[in-house]
């Protein structure tokens, strides 16, 4: 996985790629607004980092905050600096998009604790004047919500239209609608859970042990040692990869498809196609994300149990709530699976919410949220356009997108193989 020499020049292009990176907007909280944290800190000064599509209409209803996964950004339809690759959500939002910026206000926050700009490890501590490292205090979902709350009130939106995000993105919304009830018109959690799974916290401790093991993680101090815990970092990408795909598609992608050999090698080289692919996933992530984040990030997820502070009642953290809410997940996602997305429709139901629930069928597995799923599209679009004529948000009259038809196929759908396999 490339030598010492390799990944010198490789922090140093790092380096320069991100001096040259393009801002994003970025809203600054200094001493007078400290914000507070679960863990009982108060970090000050801290700072926010997001982008905007759309136009703010005149009364701002129209305003939908879009909350990304694990390791995504603000770049939710823009292209992104650092990888140069198209927005993450490019196909969700965008001007005639299911969440359409001809019609809706999009904000799209990096979340506290991340690396594209909002406050997080890799950030100054005012207190030493060099990065946090891990004496960040410990980051939550309510504290990342609670960040965006504060951006948001400092835009002007007292209410949002809607909160859309899948997995992480999607504790976020739940979070939204239980902390914010009135602040919340509609609200679209997709392919994730209330609560981390014993599982899930299981596949995180893993990776952060590879980031932790790795001697260039230098106790979390290693932007000032000038290193960086690539190889470890690279492993946790790996072991979370495989997670975020389902066997099926595994199988189908690659089989057991030797990579560019005709036999294998009685050896250690990536032989196998999905060996090779692992290893170019791990060393992409490594170019675009940083290590202690990763720590922060899958920590905030691993803690994130919505019904905990309700006396262990899922349903009494929704209690009273007027928003809507359309939940969805996937029939091949096994680390958000189907019975997570009940679990939370059947709470919001006990507190008499206006819900709907949507499966998906698609081999694709978790992150099947992020890909072209012209069943989700038809899905968000038509939740969000009922919600939008409920809330009274002038439109334009539904334009289509080709592939973003509503489904003529039974609602499960017969699981489609994409090559390559047996
Ligand atoms: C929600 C948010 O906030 S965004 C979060 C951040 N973004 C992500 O996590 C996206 C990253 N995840 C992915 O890319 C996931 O693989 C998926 C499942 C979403 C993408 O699925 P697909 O579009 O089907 O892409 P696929 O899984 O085939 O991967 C394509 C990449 O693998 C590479 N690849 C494919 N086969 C091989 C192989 N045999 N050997 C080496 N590399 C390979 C391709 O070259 C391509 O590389 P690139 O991304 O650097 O261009
Ligand atoms: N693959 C996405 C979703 C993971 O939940 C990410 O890295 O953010």
């Amino acid at each position: 996985m490339g030598s010492a020499a390799d990944d010198f020049d490789e922090t140093e292009r790092r380096r320069r790629r991100e001096a040259d990176r393009p801002s994003s907007l970025v809203a600054r909280f200094g001493d007078d607004q400290p914000l507070r944290l679960d863990g009982g800190a108060l970090l000050s000064p801290w700072q926010i980092a997001y982008t905007t599509v759309g136009k703010l209409n005149a009364d701002r209803s129209n305003a939908v905050l879009v909350c990304h996964a694990l390791t995504g950004d603000q770049y939710v339809a823009s292209p992104n600096p650092v990888t140069g690759k198209p927005g993450w959500w490019g196909l969700m939002v965008g001007p005639g998009r299911p969440v359409d910026t001809d019609r809706f206000f999009v904000i799209c926050a990096n979340v506290l604790g991340g690396c594209m700009g909002t406050t997080g490890p890799a950030s100054t501590d005012p207190a030493t004047g060099r990065p946090y490292g891990v004496d960040l205090p410990l980051i939550t979902i309510p504290d990342m919500v609670r960040a965006q709350a504060a951006l948001v009130e400092s835009l002007g939106i007292d209410t949002l239209f809607a909160v859309v995000g899948g997995s992480m993105g999607g504790m976020q919304v739940l979070e939204w609608a239980a902390a914010y009830p009135e602040r919340v018109f509609a609200a679209v959690p997709i392919a994730t859970g209330a609560r981390h799974s014993s599982q899930n916290i299981a596949f995180h401790e893993v990776g952060r042990q590879a980031v932790m093991a790795d001697p260039d993680w230098c106790r979390g101090a290693y932007l000032e040692a000038g290193r960086s815990p690539r190889k470890g970092l690279a492993v946790a990408r790996m072991a979370a990869h495989i997670t975020y795909m389902s066997g099926q598609s595994l199988h189908a992608k690659f089989g057991r498809n030797l990579q560019d050999r005709e036999r294998v090698t009685f050896g250690f080289e990536a032989d196998f196609q999905i060996e090779s692919y692992l290893r170019h996933q791990g060393m992409s992530f490594v170019d675009r994300f940083d290590a202690n984040s990763y720590l922060y990030v899958t920590r905030a997820m691993d803690y994130f149990d919505l019904a905990a502070p309700h006396g262990g009642v899922l349903a009494h953290a929704f209690a009273g709530t007027r928003t809507r809410f359309c939940v969805a997940s996937f029939t091949t996602d096994w680390l958000f699976p189907t019975t997570e997305s009940k679990a939370v429709v059947h709470a919001l139901n006990a507190a008499g919410a206006n819900v709907s629930f949507v499966e998906i069928a698609s081999d694709r597995g978790h992150d099947a949220f992020l890909l072209d799923e012209p069943e989700l599209f038809a899905t968000v679009r038509g939740f969000l356009t009922g919600a939008a004529r409920a809330r009274g948000i002038e439109g334009p009259a539904a334009p289509r997108i080709a592939g973003d038809a509503p489904p003529t196929q039974p609602a499960v759908k017969a699981v489609v193989q994409r090559g390559g396999g047996r």
